[in-house]
């Protein structure tokens, strides 16, 4: 049997939101983004996703073991996990990890977590609509992406599948396709600025 990742023990019925990334480096965002999702979502806990390698991303990130090493210095919650799997399955697309971790553990409800950057442009992700009818997705806000990401082509075509934000505890049960769009408050920090100020070797 796959694991999860070191020291992650998933149950049958556990809520798992899992937030898929390069990190890279990880940041505050991400720590934010994790702890408002495990209370808006109703998660018992939340794994990052390690990415091999972002799909559309055409620059490689640094190297997982550098990744997963300062993402797990940063983490500073009980429920909130780092795991290497997509780099052990071998999946590089969303839709493809999906599928093997919802084999891999049945019982277990994913809920598959995203800034609103993200849903921006996941109509351009490999089979999207397979993440959709898959597990519900649970999207927070991202400063500056807010009225992109909510007139984007995914947030139109599942309207109907639009969870209101005053019940987003129910997510993390709710039968896919569903997403659910909560405000937070905004932590204005990226990866991308942090590799601009040299603060990451990569
Ligand atoms: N400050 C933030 N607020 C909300 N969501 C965020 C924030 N930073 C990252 N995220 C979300 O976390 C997930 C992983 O993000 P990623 O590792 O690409 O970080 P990033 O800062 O967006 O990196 P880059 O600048 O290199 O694109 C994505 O779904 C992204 O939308
Ligand atoms: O499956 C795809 O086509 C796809 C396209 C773009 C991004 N993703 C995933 O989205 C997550 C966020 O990526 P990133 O680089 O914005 O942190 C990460 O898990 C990527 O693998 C997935």
């Amino acid at each position: 049997m796959i694991k999860l990742g070191q020291g992650i023990v998933l149950v049958p019925g556990m809520r798992v939101g899992l937030l898929g990334g390069s990190f890279d480096p990880p940041h505050e965002g991400h720590l934010h983004l994790s702890k408002e999702a495990l209370k808006r979502f109703g998660l018992d806990c939340v794994v990052w996703l390690v990415s091999p390698g972002n799909p559309l991303k055409a620059k490689a990130p640094a190297s997982i073991g550098q990744r997963m090493a300062a993402a797990q210095a940063l983490i500073d919650h009980p429920r909130i996990w780092v795991s290497d799997v997509e780099a052990r399955l071998k999946t590089r697309y969303t839709a493809q990890t999906l599928e093997a971790l919802v084999r891999l553990y049945p019982a277990v409800r994913f809920t598959w977590l995203m800034g609103a950057d993200n849903l921006a442009q996941f109509h351009r992700w490999n089979a999207w609509q397979s993440i959709m009818q898959r597990v519900p997705v649970g999207i927070l806000a991202r400063p500056g992406t807010r009225m992109s990401a909510l007139h984007a082509p995914a947030a139109k075509i599942y309207t109907p599948a639009r969870l209101p934000s005053h019940v987003s505890r129910h997510l993390g049960m709710a039968r896919p396709p569903a997403w659910c769009f909560v405000n937070m408050p905004m932590r204005d920090v990226s990866s991308t600025e942090l590799r601009r100020e040299g603060a990451w070797p990569s």
